[in-house]
């Protein structure tokens, strides 16, 4: 695991979105062999998608010949619905960026057999071989994706119950009322997510700093799913300085010291 600890969400967007680009010129898609991206949605991402239009508006990357598969989206909303993770990915960066619309994915909330949804999913994945690099963040609970506390730590796409907590954190987006949040979600599941071959978590503010706590030093557990990062080779958390209140000193001193002289395996 590599843990990037900056000062604020503005270095952490910069950071992550310098390292987006650099993994996709170092790759150097082309229309046959695409680099696959995967994608979030949430606060946190807002400010990385800005970063990564300015790099692609100074001509430092193009999407042209990149796959994006997001992670999740909620069950029974329109698509149009201003809060759909459709028209977040569209309205925050599709929109502005010269991706093909045929090379983008993400799941269909509304289809009529939510199972047959998700192995699609799954199979599309698997026809591109691998996602590259799956970019994430985090809930106030440690759940990844809608991967709530509970999930199995290898479970694949399918549809969730969203818990309490999620409701009550994503009302902020349904006018603070709990009642118009959907009640369900399709997400990608914790084995999906650690397939991917670098996965790349933005962990950011005072209220994830026990998610970033239980990523880091916590156990292996499924309560805080976030944690089964610590299983995947190429683990990368870029956060800010308020997350990182609940690690002991000695966890950053260590990390910032590695960061300061590590060489990176080119993966
Ligand atoms: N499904 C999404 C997650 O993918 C996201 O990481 C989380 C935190 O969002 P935010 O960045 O707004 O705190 O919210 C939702 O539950």
């Amino acid at each position: 695991m590599r843990l990037i600890p900056l000062q604020n969400e503005e270095q952490v967007s910069k950071w992550a979105a310098r390292h987006i680009a650099d993994r996709i010129n170092h790759f150097n898609p082309t229309r046959e062999r695409p680099f696959v991206l995967g994608l979030p949605t949430g606060g946190t991402p807002l400010k990385t998608y800005h970063e990564l239009i300015k790099l692609y508006r100074a001509g430092e990357v193009s999407f042209k010949n990149v796959v994006t598969f997001n992670m999740d989206e909620y069950v029974g909303l329109p698509k149009e619905h201003p809060e759909s993770y459709h028209s977040f990915m569209y309205n925050n960066f599709f929109n502005h960026i010269d991706i093909a619309p045929e090379n983008i994915n993400i799941l269909d909330g509304n289809s009529s057999d939510h199972d047959a949804e998700c192995r699609r999913y799954e199979e599309k994945i698997k026809s591109y071989g691998k996602i590259h690099l799956f970019m994430g963040g985090v809930g106030v609970d440690g759940h990844i994706a809608f991967n709530e506390p509970g999930s199995s730590l290898s479970s694949r796409t399918r549809i969730k119950t969203l818990n309490e907590n999620t409701l009550i954190a994503n009302s902020r987006f349904f006018d603070n009322d709990v009642n118009k949040v959907p009640k369900y979600a399709l997400t990608i599941g914790v084995a999906t997510l650690l397939e991917a071959e670098e996965v790349m978590l933005l962990i950011t503010g005072h209220n994830k700093a026990q998610a970033l706590q239980a990523c880091v030093e916590g156990c292996v557990n499924h309560l805080w799913t976030v944690s089964a990062l610590q299983l995947h080779r190429h683990a990368l958390i870029v956060c800010d300085e308020p997350a990182t209140q609940e690690l002991k000193v000695k966890t950053v001193k260590y990390f910032t010291q590695l960061e300061a002289c590590a060489i990176h395996s080119v993966l």
